[in-house]
Order: C-alpha cells, then structure tokens, then sequence
C-alpha cells in the first residue's frame, strides 16, 4: 500500500486553502485514510518537505499530494524529479491552478480528492516535465511552461501584487494578470531574442515574449499553447514579436480560446532542447515563480514524472472545450 503524503501551503489564495485543507481532512477521517499532512512555512518550504519525504522513501512507492496553487505543486515538483519510485497529486487551492485546467484534475477540491483516492493505488500516469538550466548551470523543473520577457514580468509583479489578494476574496484571483497587463504595457520595451531549438536558429527583433509549454494552459486559464501535450516528449514554444501595443490587446484576448496562433505576429515552433538569449537579460518564470534571468537552455524529459491523475485531454477534447466549460 502506497503512503499517503500532502503538503498545504496555508496561504495559497490568500489563506483561503487553508480553509479547504480543514473539508478534506474532515473527508480523510470520515473515510477512514490514513496520511501524513505536512504545512509549509514559507517560499521554498514545499520542496525541501518533498525532497527530504523522497529520500526517506528509500525506494518505496509513495504519493505526494501538492495542496495550493501552481507555485505549491511546481516545488513539490521539484523536489522529487529524481526519484522514480514517488508519485505525485494534486488537490487545487491557488487562485490560478492551471495543471488542473491541462491535466484533468477536478476544479472543485473535494472531487479531486476523490479522484485521488480512487486512483491511489492504480499505476500511475508518466508525463512530461521541462528542464531549465541557466548560466550557473541550476536547474529547475517546470510541469506546465515557462516564460521569458513581459509574461515573466507580469507573474512576478501578480506573485506579489495586493490586488492579487482582493481579486482572490472576490473568487476573481486570476484577473490579476488582466491587471498586471494593462497597467505594464505601456512602459515595456521589447527586445531582440535567440533562440536554438533542436540546432536551428531563430532570431526575433522587438519580442513581447517567449513561453515554452508542456500543456496548454497559463496565467490562470490562457490557452497559450493549444497544442500541447504533457506526454509526447516534445516542448511546445510560442513567441510574440513585432506587435503594436494595441495589437498585444486583441491578440490577448484571443488568447483565451486559442485564436492568437493564427496572427502572424505569433509563432510557434516545438523541440526538445532549446535554449533562449536575448540583447539584455530578460525576467523568466517557470509555472508562474520568477526563477531568474536569460540565457537558459531548456529540455524535454519525456515520461519521467509519475502522476496519480485521470488521465489527460487529447489536443482534440480541448480545441472543443471553451474556458467556460472547463472553468
Ligand atoms: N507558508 C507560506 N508562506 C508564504 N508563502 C508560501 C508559503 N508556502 C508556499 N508559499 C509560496 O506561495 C506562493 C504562491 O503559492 P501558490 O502558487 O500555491 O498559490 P496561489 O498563488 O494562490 O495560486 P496560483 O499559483 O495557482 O495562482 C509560491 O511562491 C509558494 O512558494
């Protein structure tokens, strides 16, 4: 029997999932589950709890359950690459939980348990993660994208935004981006970006930004990359150049459903090892907590993180579901 761990961040949408832990430990009791809960304290804290739950595993199959938002789950993440024997879940509690929109795991936290433990003790999905290493040459692990340019700007100035806290007690958390955007766009200057994809080059003046994407989903419910797929080994890339500031608004809002790929100001390529320069460092991000500076080399590892989920929509299922039907 697989043991059975989670880690809350208690202050994931604004302290509203600390709430949310209290109904499904209630859930846990009245079903007789026995788990291991573990809080984190602060920013980093989820990793450090997985990483040091995966070495004491000592070869064992475990489950570790990331109870938050996208930040919670991508430390929880990268803590425990590595180690084969440790599977990974994920019960939503942030403001944009964009894994759940891509992976298939329930919006509403108590069914996602549900599906957990109906799941826990099934063979587990393998998919897909994102390798980041930068110039120091430390790496980190990515499950949904990771941006470089004014997308990263935006997530770092939303991560810590107050507006971000009185949109989540209005249920509106993930319009802090919306925000965010219009209030940026107007002082942002582009800039000239390479990238390598595969061993060929590409080169783009006047850059907005660049995303790389295992799944289709970001900044709180964009379809960024519709053609994403977490399990086929490859990256899917979007970059955003030479647009007007009025253009990046209407190409913003196509890009809840998808419609920005067919501008021809947006390109989209896919690889597997990719690295990014740019004329001066750029701010980058992976699932949405800024990680650093450009240059960066990224890679596909293809089926290497073992997830105790459904299963996952076919790039088909989600051309058909809109935002308002998955969210
Ligand atoms: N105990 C804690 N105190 C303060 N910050 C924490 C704590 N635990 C985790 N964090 C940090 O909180 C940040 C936000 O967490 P998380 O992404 O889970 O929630 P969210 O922002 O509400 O959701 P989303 O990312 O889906 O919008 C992350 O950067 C994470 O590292």
């Amino acid at each position: 029997m697989r043991k059975l761990y989670f880690i809350i961040n208690p202050q994931a949408k604004n302290g509203q999932c600390q709430k949310l832990w209290l109904q499904i430990e209630q859930q846990l009791c009245e079903r007789n589950v026995s788990y291991f809960a573990f809080f984190t304290k602060y920013r980093g804290n989820a990793r450090e709890i997985a990483e040091s739950l995966s070495k004491k595993s000592d070869g064992d199959e475990i489950i570790i359950t990331a109870v938050g938002g996208d930040g919670t789950l991508h430390e929880v993440i990268n803590g425990i690459v590595g180690h084969p024997n440790v599977l990974v879940a994920y019960i939503p509690g942030g403001s944009g939980n964009d894994f759940s929109r891509g992976f298939s795991v329930p919006k509403n936290p108590l069914e996602a348990l549900d599906v957990l433990l109906r799941l826990k003790a099934k063979n587990p999905l393998a998919i897909d993660v994102g390798k980041i290493t930068n110039q120091e040459q430390n790496q980190t692990y990515f499950i949904n994208n990771m941006g470089v340019g004014f997308d990263a700007l935006i997530s770092k100035k939303a991560n810590c935004s107050k507006v971000k806290g009185w949109l989540n007690r209005m249920s509106l958390g993930r319009l802090v981006y919306v925000y965010i955007l219009l209030r940026e766009m107007f002082t942002y200057e582009c800039r000239e970006v390479t990238l390598t994809i595969d061993g060929e080059p590409y080169q783009f003046d006047s850059t907005w930004f660049v995303t790389v994407s295992n799944q289709p989903f970001y900044g709180g419910g964009m379809k960024i990359s519709p053609n994403a797929s977490p399990t086929d080994g490859v990256l899917d890339v979007t970059v955003v150049h030479k647009l007007s500031k009025i253009k990046l608004l209407l190409v913003f809002i196509t890009v809840f459903w998808g419609g920005h790929i067919t501008f021809k100001e947006v390109r989209t390529l896919r690889g597997k090892q990719i690295s990014i320069q740019s004329s001066q460092p750029l701010d980058c991000h992976a699932d949405g907590e800024h990680i650093g500076q450009t240059p960066l080399k990224i890679q596909a590892c293809k089926h290497v993180l073992p997830c105790v989920i459904r299963g996952i929509h076919s790039v088909e299922e989600l051309k058909e579901l809109s935002l308002s039907d998955r969210h």
